[in-house]
């Protein structure tokens, strides 16, 4: 039997936990706060930062939407986001990926505060969780961890291969593996006999954007197979990279797209911004 990992309903779980702890720090006089800024009118980026702002009002935290036009500047972008650097009632800064064609996306994340950096693409983030140490990591990985962990899926061990290589999903996907003892591989589009590498996979995570382009014989019998892909198929329907209707059945276990990765990517932004938050409650005494 091939289980399902549900990503909507473990991050049901998880909210309901943390909606308690965003009570205790109101009562503490912290209300956590998540400012998302959204460039431009990419429908997709719309309905995906509807989904963060209606998350975290049902968790009573704060969310401030911040749309701008496509025809922003880069230096009107950074102001924006040196406004909300400075203001100490603000924890979480996540700018909405990707920018409009004329904004150099480095110079924009690496003008956020690291700390206030809820999406955890600042390079020291990035350099933090390369070297084992505390910080926040890209919401993605970081749900995908969350939704294994719910299932008592222990990667430990396991050989792990990770197709893609974004800085949102691939790479930090790699670090946070590793960091639990996986034996990690990386692909990309440049690798040679994808099959044979993907075939090898105890725990596939796929991130490429190309619909359902991982098919049953590249799967391994019994293997976890995490699918990342937003996609539209030629029909217009969401779909994931992976073929589900065929891999579902090789597969031990295997996330649905929707419903399985998307949710706990918005579920650990939550996690995250609260975390933030708590520091609060220290400088405040
Ligand atoms: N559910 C969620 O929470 C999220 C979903 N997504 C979705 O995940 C998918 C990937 O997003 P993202 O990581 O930003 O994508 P990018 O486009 O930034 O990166 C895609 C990666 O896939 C690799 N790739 C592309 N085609 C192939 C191929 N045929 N074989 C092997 N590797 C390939 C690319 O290789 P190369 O580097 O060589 O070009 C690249 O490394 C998209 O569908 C996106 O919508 C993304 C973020 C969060
Ligand atoms: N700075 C930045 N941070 C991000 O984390 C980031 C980003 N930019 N740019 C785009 C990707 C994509 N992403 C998703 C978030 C939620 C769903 C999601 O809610 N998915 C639901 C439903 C989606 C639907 O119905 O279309 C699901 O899978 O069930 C999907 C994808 C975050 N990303
Ligand atoms: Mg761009």
């Amino acid at each position: 039997m091939t289980t399902v990992l549900d990503g909507k309903k473990t991050a049901d779980a998880l909210m309901t936990d943390l909606k308690n702890t965003v009570t205790t720090l109101k009562a503490q006089g912290v209300t956590p706060a998540l400012a998302v800024i959204l460039v431009g009118d990419d429908p997709a980026s719309a309905i995906y930062v509807r989904n963060k702002h209606r998350r975290a009002e049902s968790l009573g935290i704060r969310s401030l939407q911040i749309q701008l036009p496509k025809t922003t500047t880069q230096a009107e972008l950074l102001g924006r986001i040196a406004d909300l650097n400075a203001d100490s009632a603000i924890d979480g800064i996540l700018v909405q990926l990707p920018l409009p064609a004329g904004i150099d996306e480095q110079a924009v994340i690496q003008s956020i505060s690291p700390e206030k950096d809820v999406d955890g693409f600042h390079p020291i983030n990035v350099g933090r969780l390369w070297t084992n140490l505390p910080g926040v990591v890209a919401s993605t990985p970081y749900g995908i961890m969350a939704l294994l962990a719910y299932y008592q899926i222990d990667v430990s061990g396991m050989n792990a291969v990770i197709v893609g290589r974004s800085n949102i999903v691939g790479r930090p996907m790699a670090a946070l593996l590793l960091n639990h003892d996986a034996t990690v591989t990386m692909t990309h589009s440049r690798t040679k006999a994808l099959a044979e590498k993907t075939r090898a996979a105890d725990l596939l995570v796929v991130a490429t954007g190309r619909p359902e382009m991982i098919t049953a014989d590249m799967v391994k019998p019994g293997a976890i197979v995490i699918d990342v892909g937003m996609d539209r198929n030629a029909a217009g329907k969401l779909v994931g990279d992976v073929d589900y209707a065929g891999v579902a059945p090789v597969a031990g276990a295997i996330t649905p797209v929707p419903g399985g990765v998307g949710p706990m990517t918005i579920a650990s932004l939550m996690i995250q911004t609260v975390a933030i938050a708590k520091r609060r409650v220290h400088e405040q005494q």
